[in-house]
């Protein structure tokens, strides 16, 4: 295969309390529907949609997990090798506010810092809010993440959550082809961290009994990436 066939794949978890519109958001943005009823989520899921970023055919590959705590067990497992999260909450559930920090925590514990935003689900019901705008870009802001305010029944904003993560693994994917003296560490990924603008401080490399480090060359590094993500390690 020619190395310009290949793709970029990349691994989104979307977490977040039970009910705050995980599965209809992936639903949403993979198959372009949506449904009222509620089925709960047991353990995970995914589904995956083909897209253009910077002229670079990415597969993203959207991991449904279940958010009640007893599937914890089942779906911290599935964190793994991800290279990008969706912390989600919803409009009219202040606990799953409240439970922001907590996910993200459970899926750092599992990945390192990767690439994160969080998700304000359900403003169709904005007259019914139980959360403040201030609280939500205040949370946002203290984590230094992304906010994005969806609605998955409107179709409002979802298309941007994942662009927004697909572009944000693109720009580190060139930095590290731009630089072959660094270690690229397979199954775990670049870090991100917001705080800090400067390539040296953006990746941070873990080598842990889960990973391999390798040292890629400029050519190489795509069909590495390609080749390694996804993979429940
Ligand atoms: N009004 C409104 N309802 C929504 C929206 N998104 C999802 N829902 C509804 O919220 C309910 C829960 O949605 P799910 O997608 O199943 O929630 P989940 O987060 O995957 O839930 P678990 O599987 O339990 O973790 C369903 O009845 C959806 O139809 C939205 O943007 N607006």
């Amino acid at each position: 295969m020619r190395e310009e066939d290949m793709e970029v794949a990349i691994k989104v978890v979307v977490v977040g309390n039970g009910a705050v519109g995980k599965s209809s958001m992936i639903q949403r943005y993979c198959k372009g529907i949506f449904t009222k009823d509620y089925k709960k989520t047991i353990g995970v899921d995914f589904l995956e949609r083909q897209i253009e970023v910077n002229n670079e055919d990415i597969r993203l590959m959207l991991w449904d997990t279940a958010g009640q705590e007893e599937f914890d067990a089942i779906t911290k497992a599935y964190y793994r090798g991800a290279q990008g999260c969706v912390l989600a909450f919803s409009t009219v559930d202040r606990d799953s506010f409240e439970a922001i920090e907590t996910w993200k925590k459970k899926v750092e514990n599992e990945v390192g810092e990767i690439n994160m935003v969080i998700v304000q689900n359900k403003i169709d019901l904005i007259d019914d809010a139980v959360v403040q705008d201030e609280e939500a870009e205040a949370l946002a802001k203290k984590l230094r993440l992304r906010f994005y305010r969806t609605s998955v029944k409107e179709n409002v904003n979802v298309d941007e959550v994942f662009r927004y993560l697909s572009e944000k693994y693109i720009q580190e994917l060139s930095m590290v082809s731009e630089d072959d003296s660094l270690p690229l560490t397979i199954g775990q990924d670049v870090q991100n961290d917001t705080k800090n603008s400067s390539k040296d401080k953006n990746l941070k490399h873990k080598n842990n009994n889960d990973t391999i480090t390798l040292k890629p060359s400029k050519k190489r590094t795509k069909k590495l990436l390609m080749n390694s993500k996804c993979v429940v390690l």
